[in-house]
């Protein structure tokens, strides 16, 4: 059986981690496109000669043409600038607006078959830029986020609880900015939710809430530690996940921006919501019930990735 090829957009912190992760993983052959000359290139050979002691057998390429990115299976986004402190997300709009030009141009003319998952931010704007320039089907074009925001929330409660990450499991819903939405209801401990471990005081309220906005500030606590970029080994994790559960179509439910076309009461946009992902890309959004408080939040959250895309569309009049 020949094997997948995964073409990576963005050869940086991000994008050479998904190039290491996909080989130990052996995913597929590996494009590693980036800008900037040779970028791509070191990182494929380096990686490379990491397989005689790491024991994989995939082909790895570094290019700044787009036309080796040709038949890609999937097609992994990182291309643009991450943030620096003192910045928010959305201050990457618009010269990360720019890069998804390309890159939609790029893959609607090489790669028009792939799954495409996006990463660059502002995230859920990025996503829906780049599905336009792009032209693909909504259900093959996704983004990254709420894989990692979880896996945030699940390592903050693993370690203030002592117990192993693996019992753990959590949902955040909504964009990936400062209005993410944490559920802690539907975020359990071998099958209890938190809302119950708070009721049996093996948590206080207080310490949850604290939790969940460090969740909340996940990536800023990074960007502040690192000071020149943000994180890129649990994103690469993240988005390795959902491109695994593509290519094996295991049907993972993820969390993961996803086009909403009336689900959640949302139109039109791509924002943080469970999806089933299997070899027909975004498979199914699925509806979990929320609460008032839930819903207001997601409401709020969903209300400012419609202000970025209203962004987007002033500065890129074609999107509109
Ligand atoms: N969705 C999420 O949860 C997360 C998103 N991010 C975002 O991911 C993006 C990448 O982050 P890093 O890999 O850390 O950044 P990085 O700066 O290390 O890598 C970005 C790469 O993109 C390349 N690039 C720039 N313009 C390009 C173009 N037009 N075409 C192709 N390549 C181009 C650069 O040369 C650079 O090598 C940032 O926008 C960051 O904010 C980061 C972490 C989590
Ligand atoms: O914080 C950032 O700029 C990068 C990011 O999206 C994250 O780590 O969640």
């Amino acid at each position: 059986m020949a094997r997948k090829k995964i073409a990576l957009i963005g050869a940086g912190q991000i994008g050479g981690t998904l190039a290491l992760l996909s080989a130990q993983k052996e995913l597929g052959d590996i494009v590693l496109f980036d800008v900037v000359d040779g970028v791509g290139a070191g990182k494929a050979l380096d990686i490379a000669q990491s397989a005689p002691t790491q024991g994989f057998d995939v082909a790895l390429k570094g290019t700044s043409a787009y036309e080796d990115i040709k038949g890609a299976d999937v097609v992994i986004v990182t291309a643009g600038v991450p943030r620096k402190p003192g910045m928010s997300r959305d201050d990457l709009l618009e010269i990360n607006l720019k890069v998804m030009e390309q890159v939609g141009a790029g893959i609607a003319k090489y790669a028009k078959d792939a799954f495409v998952i996006c990463i660059t931010n502002p995230l859920d704007a990025m996503v829906w830029a780049l599905q336009k320039f792009s032209g693909l089907p909504t259900n093959k074009v996704i983004g990254m986020a709420g894989v990692l925001d979880s896996s945030r929330f699940v390592h903050f409660i693993a370690k203030e609880l002592g117990v192993s990450t693996e019992d753990v499991s959590a949902f955040v819903l909504g964009g990936h900015g400062d209005t993410m939405v944490p559920l802690a209801r539907y975020s359990t401990v071998a099958g209890i939710p938190l809302t119950d471990i708070v009721k049996m005081g093996w948590m206080s309220k207080e310490r949850l809430e604290e939790i969940i906005q460090r969740t909340r500030d996940g990536g800023a606590e990074i960007v502040g530690l690192l000071k020149t970029g943000s994180a890129f080994y649990a994103p690469a994790a993240s988005a390795i996940a959902m491109a695994e559960s593509y290519l094996k179509d295991k049907k993972r439910v993820l969390p993961a921006a996803a086009y909403l076309n009336g689900e959640y009461g949302v139109t039109g946009t791509y924002v943080g919501v469970p999806v089933v992902i299997g070899a027909g890309g975004a498979e199914k959004v699925v509806e979990i019930s929320l609460n008032s408080a839930e819903q207001k939040a997601f409401d709020k959250s969903v209300g400012a990735v419609e202000g970025l895309i209203e962004a987007c569309k002033k500065i890129a009049p074609k999107l509109a």
